[in-house]
């Protein structure tokens, strides 16, 4: 007997992996997903239909806009009308249900105020798929509602809270969020009284959607059983063959030849007296000719502690030479470049997923496994995503500017230095055999400096000014915007972002050690990339946010930050909790944490998504910011490299729906390439470890913008927000920089 099997419709939402995880942990049934629009089914009614008997049931997902748009649900739609013979059982989750409300009579209306990443205790029935349920509290996303008869006034008021109205008397009532006073009663369950239609409003998949999320399913399956085995129904049997195997993404992909001497050891060597100040031990590797320009990770420290030792333990010192390969991938032309030696050794069309799995490819020819353990990175690529390039990768054109920059850019590193600030260890490492008198003076420089143990203070005063940046009311009006937007069922939380231009008239180092020293942070990066033609890119950052790292053996962690509170006077660590404490906020970080389990959750080798710190609150040198962290382990031989590939845009700086919420950015933001800022930079390692951090609170600049840099900065929308607070809250995060720089 083949497994039974459920069909997932997904309407672009940025929760349906959970929901798939959700139904797979809880009944041991094969999930098939398909979007709403899939080209093989909406202009087909009759493959869609057989296509839906090889299936025991289906969930209609949530997601963005209205039911009554039929691009929104698409074949969702379909399901409600279905012929007789073609009729299967459904459970509607959010859009899923409010369109099944809608098809049987339900008025689909606006919540006065909308709930995103609320949580709310739901009233039941305790009949059908609530029979045995407990209290339960559930996350709800939406901004509509569905009403069973006409409302009057401001608050609908049903007549009566179980019967089906005399509008929709089909449509059994079987659960209601009682709790809001703005709204009033907010349907949140129902059942159709003779067909197998099922649905909810809340998201059972939600990380604070108790365990009655779980029993849910387990109630629906339970219907779904009794009804089919009543019905005599038989699910078609599935030709496996039929089904699409999935795109070879490698495919025509260039394979770099790795030279038969490339080493496959990592020599190393450690100091582990003093640790050298990072900025100092540049400057003097640079003086001894040790090096050229640096590529550097830095963990910033405070008082000779690291900012956050929890992300914040390792700061890594790549040595590039002239020879050093560099990957470059341009969104806009679609033109994967590889530079070896100097010389342009590949040239060829690509899209962001080959260059993901041609990435991949590259790190696993040079898989190196006997690197020193305790150090972070053994070699390996350094660089940085752009914005840009995620968004190629969920399929959302990007914006351009008609320059042709580089939207990835990754240098092959083959020496380094690595500081365990934790453990007070300096590793000096190379990938290159017979590399001994280099790693020997090395060695000695960090011994030096580490006796002088500098300060790490400056030696040039910086002094940035502020030549443009975002007018107040124009981004208040972008954030009321985006309100609308949220009002209307489009999103459920935007990122808002605005870039500022700086005149700074120093050299990027001398720019990157002023901010180092005033605003640490656990991600500072200086990046000097440089290609061969003299265009050049040069990045002085202080992120505190950790996007995705993976550990050698696979483990994938996500540190989403959402909720932002100035520190100033009076605002102690308790003041900041209780702000950050607050519904508003902790809605904002929610809605984060549920997108990225979802991300984490599509990606091949993942079995288990965990949430070991939901919302705890972390200091930083000018903000207090509420931190969580989700962890997954990738199975080999599935790569953590296709986590972050399936997870860009970093979530935190787009909103959710993912999608939906860029697309519409795309336009409030009026279209200007976020570029860098938004982006991620970081490594992947050889020895299979890797680690990226969001690109916020940081400068950039090509070098033919001469001596004007970009900083972005912005924050996240919800229908809570109030316009100038969002003003303050974009301002004070780009002050983290500026004041830095003034
Ligand atoms: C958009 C920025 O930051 C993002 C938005 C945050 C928020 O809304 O609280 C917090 C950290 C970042 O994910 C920025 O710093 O420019
Ligand atoms: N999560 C959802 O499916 C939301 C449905 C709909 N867009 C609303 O906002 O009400």
């Amino acid at each position: 007997m083949q497994r039974q099997r459920i069909l997932f419709i997904d309407a672009y939402d940025s929760f349906s992996n959970s929901i798939i995880a959700l139904v797979q942990a809880e009944l041991s049934v094969t999930v098939e997903s398909i979007r709403i629009d899939d080209p093989r089914f909406v202009l087909n009614d009759g493959a869609f239909f057989s296509y839906l008997d090889g299936f025991d049931a289906v969930v209609a997902g949530p997601g963005p806009g209205h039911p009554a748009n039929a691009e929104d649900v698409g074949l969702i739609g379909k399901l409600w009308s279905l012929p007789d013979e073609h009729l299967l059982p459904v459970l509607g989750i959010c859009l899923g249900f409010q369109s099944l409300c809608s098809a049987f009579g339900g008025h689909v209306a606006r919540l006065r105020e909308p709930r995103h990443g609320i949580m709310a205790m739901v009233t039941h029935s305790k009949k059908g798929i609530f029979s045995g349920a407990g209290k339960v509290i559930a996350t709800q996303y939406h901004s509509l509602h569905v009403q069973l008869e006409k409302g009057e006034g401001e608050v609908w008021e049903p007549t009566e809270l179980w019967k089906p109205s005399q509008q929709c008397p089909d449509l059994v009532p079987l659960a209601w969020d009682l709790m809001s006073v703005k709204n009033g009663p907010i349907l949140m369950g129902v059942q159709h009284s003779e067909k197998p239609f099922w649905g909810v409003q809340y998201h059972p998949e939600s990380i604070c959607t108790n365990n009655e999320g779980q029993r849910l399913i387990l109630k629906w399956w339970e219907e779904v059983s009794s009804w089919s085995a009543k019905q005599g129904r038989v699910v078609s049997e599935v030709d496996e063959d039929r089904v699409d195997t999935p795109t070879d993404d490698a495919k025509d992909m260039p394979n770099i030849k790795v030279a038969d001497s490339a080493a496959k050891n990592v020599h190393c060597s450690t100091v582990d007296d003093v640790l050298p100040d990072v900025a100092d031990l540049v400057e003097v590797l640079k003086e001894c000719s040790l090096s050229a320009e640096p590529l550097i990770l830095e963990s910033g420290s405070r008082n000779g502690k690291p900012v956050n030792p929890e992300t914040g333990r390792f700061s890594i010192i790549g040595l590039p030479e002239a020879s050093s390969m560099h990957i470059r991938y341009s969104t806009a032309r679609s033109s994967l470049q590889v530079v070896e030696d100097g010389v342009v050794s590949v040239e060829k069309q690509a899209d962001i997923r080959q260059v993901f799995s041609f990435i991949d490819d590259y790190m696993r020819s040079r898989k190196v496994i006997n690197g020193p353990v305790g150090s972070s990175f053994w070699g390996g690529l350094v660089g940085f995503i752009s914005y840009e390039a995620g968004l190629e990768s969920i399929d959302v054109p990007p914006s351009v500017d008609g320059s042709d920059r580089p939207d990835l850019w990754f240098v092959f590193v083959e020496r380094s230095v690595v500081l365990d600030h934790v453990d007070g260890v300096a590793y000096v490492q190379s990938l290159r055999d017979g590399d001994g008198e280099w790693m020997s003076s090395v060695k000695a420089a960090v011994a030096r400096c580490g006796e002088k143990a500098e300060s790490g203070v400056s030696k040039v005063k910086v002094s940035a000014e502020l030549l443009e940046g975002p007018d107040m009311e124009e981004y208040c009006s972008k954030v009321r915007r985006c309100q609308a937007e949220l009002r209307a069922g489009e999103s459920y939380e935007l990122c808002l972002t605005d870039q500022s231009r700086l005149n700074i008239e120093a050299d990027a180092w001398s720019i990157y050690r002023q901010l180092r020293s005033r605003n640490p942070a656990p991600f500072g990066a200086y990046l000097r990339l440089q290609d061969g033609d003299g265009a050049g890119f040069s990045v002085a950052g202080s992120s505190p946010e950790r996007f995705l790292s993976w550990s050698r053996s696979g483990t994938c962690q996500f540190r989403p930050i959402k909720g932002t509170v100035k520190k100033g006077p009076g605002v102690t660590r308790a003041k900041a909790e209780e702000v950050l404490g607050s519904a508003k906020e902790r809605a904002e970080n929610l809605m984060i944490v549920d997108l990225i389990r979802h991300d984490l959750a599509g990606v091949e080798g993942v079995d288990e998504v965990r949430v070991p710190k939901l919302m705890t609150v972390e200091e930083y040198e000018t903000v207090f910011q509420l931190t969580s962290v989700i962890e997954g382990d990738v199975r080999a031989p599935a790569s953590p490299i296709a986590a972050l590939a399936a997870s860009l845009p970093p979530g935190s700086m787009t909103g959710a729906p993912k999608k939906r919420s860029c697309e519409i950015l795309k336009e409030i933001e009026a279209g200007k390439p976020r570029g860098l800022y938004s982006g991620v930079i970081g490594y992947f390692d050889v020895g299979g470890g890797g680690d990226f951090s969001v690109v916020i609170r940081t400068a950039f600049k090509w070098d033919d913008d001469g001596d004007r840099w970009r900083v972005g900065a912005g924050g996240a929308i919800t229908a809570l927000s109030e316009a100038d607070a969002e003003w303050e809250e974009m301002v004070t995060k780009r002050e983290s920089v500026l004041k830095s720089l003034s």
